[in-house]
Order: structure tokens, then sequence, then C-alpha cells
């Protein structure tokens, strides 16, 4: 069994380009939740540009199921956590300036930074994964951390399945596999869609969960505006 959990940095995105509070994120957050998601993830930035540090404090009193929060473990970052005390946090080595996400830990040279900032996450009973490249030394690597759980970071097979190169599984595959045999959890994330997500699924041995944003509001919009446009033009008769 596979958990999806939700990221709804896109629709803070979408609310804070108007100012306002159009879509409510936190309304979101509740019906993505009741329609059966498993879990909400966000990734707050340091420039706030989409979720901001105080929607993900908000969020606790909504998210009933699992609370993912990832981002890069700079000091502000790890306040946030410490204080809203999410079912996960997941570690990603952003730049400041990254448009998103695009690369994992080098879990062998930051390993000693890694086992610090992991063990005061558990020491306040905060589940940890740690982004990573589909590669089996970085895997080997984050076990020495302390890590409960990877989460492989899937832009290259999302790119590679998109131009028909189904073989981009494989070293995602392996890795799985390498992860299971030592004890760590697998999540995945990073361009998983409609299109994907069942290949990736049915591939990748024990996959606990994954978390989808950027394609699951963009797919929403597709498969909701044609609905939405006939309630206008009713409206409008
Ligand atoms: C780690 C990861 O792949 C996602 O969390 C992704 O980076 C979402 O962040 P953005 O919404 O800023 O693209
Ligand atoms: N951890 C990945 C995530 O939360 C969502 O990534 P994306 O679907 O927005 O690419």
């Amino acid at each position: 069994m596979t958990k999806l959990s939700v990221n709804i940095n896109k629709i803070a995105t979408l609310r804070n380009s108007r100012g306002g509070n159009v879509p409510n994120l936190l309304k979101v957050a509740q019906d993505v939740q009741r329609f059966g998601a498993e879990g909400i993830t966000v990734h707050p930035r340091p420039d706030e540009r989409h979720i901001r540090y105080q929607d993900t404090r908000d969020l606790v009193s909504v998210v009933t199921t699992e609370y993912n929060i990832e981002g890069n473990p700079i000091p502000k970052f790890i306040d946030l956590v410490l204080e809203t005390k999410p079912t996960q946090v997941t570690l990603v080595p952003d730049s400041i300036d990254a448009i998103t996400s695009n690369a994992g830990w080098d879990t062998i040279k930051h390993k000693d930074f890694l086992i610090e900032v992991i063990s005061e996450f558990k020491r306040n009973g905060i589940r940890t994964s740690i982004f990573t490249n589909p590669d089996l030394k970085i895997i080997e690597g984050a076990k020495l951390t302390g890590a409960d759980r990877i989460e492989l970071y899937t832009e290259e097979f999302a790119e590679q399945y998109a131009k028909g190169n189904k073989l981009a599984i494989e070293p995602y595959v392996k890795c799985a596999e390498l992860a299971n045999e030592l004890g760590l959890g697998v999540n995945a994330g990073h361009d998983l869609s409609l299109e994907n997500i069942k290949f990736f699924k049915e591939n990748i041995p024990g996959l606990l969960e994954v978390s989808i944003g950027h394609a699951l509001i963009s797919e929403s919009i597709y498969l909701g505006i044609e609905n939405v446009v006939s309630m206008y033009l009713n409206k409008l008769k």
C-alpha cells in the first residue's frame, strides 16, 4: 500500500498571486483529505513565495492524516519543524534561490550534519526522511545518518518516462531494493503524475509514500475546467 500525500504548495502560489485568501489553503487541505488523500505535504522555502511559515503552523489543526514538511534544514526551518511537530520531516538540500528542488543530498559529504539534525528531530518524535538521487552509495550513506526513510528524487525518471524510456526506472528499483534490505523506508516524489505513477508504483518494491503537487494540481485544473466553464455558461443564460 502506497500512501498519497498531496503537496499543496501550488495552492498557496495561486493564493499569493492575488493577495487575499482565494483559494483557501486550509479548506483545500481539509477537502483533499476528505477526498481520500492520506497525507498533506508542504515545502516552505526561505522566500515564502508559496507556503508561508505561518501556513505551516496553521495547517497543524486541520491535517488529520500524515503531515509531511519538506525543506532545507536551515535554523529557521529546524525551529519551525520542532514547533509544529509534523508526522515526518523530509530534508532537501535546496539552494536558497532554487525554483524547485533539483538534487538530492550527498549523504557521504554531509553525513555529520545530517546525523546531528536527524537526531534532534528523532528526539522530538518526528519521522525523518532524506531526499536522495537514485545512487546506491548515497542510499548506503543515508542509512548511516540514522534517517528512517529516503525520498527518491524522481525528476529524471519522469522526464525519461515521458520520452518513452521505461528503463529509466532501473536505478530506482535497485535503490529501493537496497533501502528495503537496509531497513530504510522508501518514499518518492518530484514530477510524478497521472501518466507515470502507476508504472512507478508497480516497479518500486516497498514504496511507502509518494508526495505529488505540481502535476496533481495542474491535472485538477485540466480535469475540472470543462465543468466550471459550463457552470458559468449556465449562470449567464
Ligand atoms: C522535494 C520536492 O521534490 C518537492 O517538495 C518540490 O521541490 C516542491 O517544491 P516546489 O513546490 O517549490 O517546486
Ligand atoms: N516531494 C515531492 C513533492 O512534494 C511534490 O513534488 P512535485 O509533484 O510538485 O514535483
